[in-house]
């Protein structure tokens, strides 16, 4: 499923309004009937002009008809829930306008967008649900029967989770980009111009970028968080220029690499069961992508989990691992969101995972599908 703005700009506000309606009874129906549609509508012309409206909006796919349903009844689809966020983006004045593609991660799309000023910002929608699995039979079992509208909840969890941890992060002058706003599977964030660190093969100073990410995984701990995710895929390497002017007046340009880190729904605790094995594989990460790429071996062992753990809390810092609880998201979600990151992340590391683009008709769409 790819962002598809056609629809955007036609809808009328009876459909609008029926839209809505779906929305608010999938919180607690999977398949929501249509008379609870007619009811949860307030639409001119009644029923007849609800179901003109609901016509007009399978026929753009923002929602779709179940047919095996025992009853008769619609659900939302990803189409519908981007368009939610869309207007809601819109009506704050947040998105004027939405660019290419820059990013397909596994389970995201990454768009660029813009406001009415033409600022620049990144748009991140949450797609998960879109791997299947091959051969892992209870995972594939599992993870296929799981229902479009558990994918969506879940997808919103990470918007939600991801959010959250960046407010929280950037407060404390981590260096991620700026989250600008929220809406349902989706996050808004401020457009990083930099390298990700998996596409660059040079760079002057290995040790010194090395200490730098290991210091962030570091400091990170010490604030009770671990990012869970801390590779050359999530790290983006920004060009700093400075001129200095020495004494005799003449001017020294100097290049700082400076790293931004990305991508938070992962993030889990120093407190959490396994976050010994979670703190290793991030230091691990860097070290073999360090080793690797720059032929570069660190002099020090570690950093070992149990001197980062003694740092937590330390020298009054504040701790970040309650942030996304702080911002309303449940326990219950949070466990939620959990196991369907480990379980996805089980069948990755099995090789068991197949990029499916499938659309919700079933129906397969590449690349060249994807349209604005
Ligand atoms: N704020 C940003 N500014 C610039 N580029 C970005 C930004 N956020 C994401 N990207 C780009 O989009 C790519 C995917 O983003 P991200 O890692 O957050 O998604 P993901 O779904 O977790 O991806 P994956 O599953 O492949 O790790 C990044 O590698 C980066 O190139």
């Amino acid at each position: 499923m790819k962002l598809d703005t056609r629809a955007l700009r036609y809808l009328a506000s009876e459909d609008w309004n029926v839209l809505t309606a779906v929305e608010r009874a999938s919180k607690d129906h999977e398949i929501v009937p249509t008379q609870l549609i007619e009811r949860f509508s307030r639409v001119k012309g009644g029923v007849s002009g609800v179901h003109k409206s609901i016509s007009a909006l399978a026929k753009v796919g923002l929602i779709a008809r179940v047919k095996e349903a025992k009853y008769d009844g619609y659900r939302l689809t990803y189409g519908g829930l981007d368009y939610l966020a869309m207007h809601a983006y819109s009506t704050r004045k947040e998105i004027y306008s939405v660019g290419s593609r820059i990013g397909v991660g596994k389970e995201s799309d990454i768009m660029m967008v813009a406001d009415h000023k033409g600022v620049q910002k990144v748009l991140k929608i949450h797609r998960l649900g879109r791997i299947s699995f091959r051969s892992v039979k209870t995972n594939r079992d599992y993870l296929r029967n799981r229902q479009s509208g558990s994918w969506m909840y879940l997808s919103r969890l990470a918007a939600m989770k991801e959010f959250a941890f960046m407010k929280a992060l950037r407060e404390e002058d981590f260096p991620v980009p700026e989250p600008i706003a929220q809406s349902r599977h989706t996050v808004l964030m401020s457009f990083v111009d930099a390298f990700l660190l998996r596409t660059i093969n040079s760079v002057p100073d290995p040790a010194s970028l090395y200490s730098d990410l290991i210091d962030l995984i570091l400091r990170l701990a010490k604030h009770g968080l671990i990012h869970g995710d801390f590779n050359e895929f999530n790290i983006l390497i920004k060009e700093e220029r400075s001129v200095t002017t020495s004494d005799s007046g003449e001017e020294d340009e100097s290049i700082a690499l400076v790293p931004i880190v990305i991508d938070f729904p992962q993030m889990i605790s120093m407190d959490h069961q396994n976050a010994e094995m979670y703190f290793d594989r991030d230091v691990n990460c860097i070290k073999r992508f360090f080793e690797r790429k720059f032929g570069f071996v660190g002099t020090q062992p570690g950093p070992f989990f149990k001197d980062a753990k003694k740092t937590v809390g330390r020298d009054n810092v504040r701790r970040l691992d309650a942030a996304a609880e702080a911002s309303g998201f449940t326990k219950k979600m949070a466990r939620d969101l959990e196991k369907a990151i480990r379980e996805q992340e089980a069948a990755k590391e099995k090789g068991d995972e197949q990029y499916s683009d499938e659309d919700e008709d079933g129906s397969e769409e590449g690349e060249e599908g994807w349209r604005e």
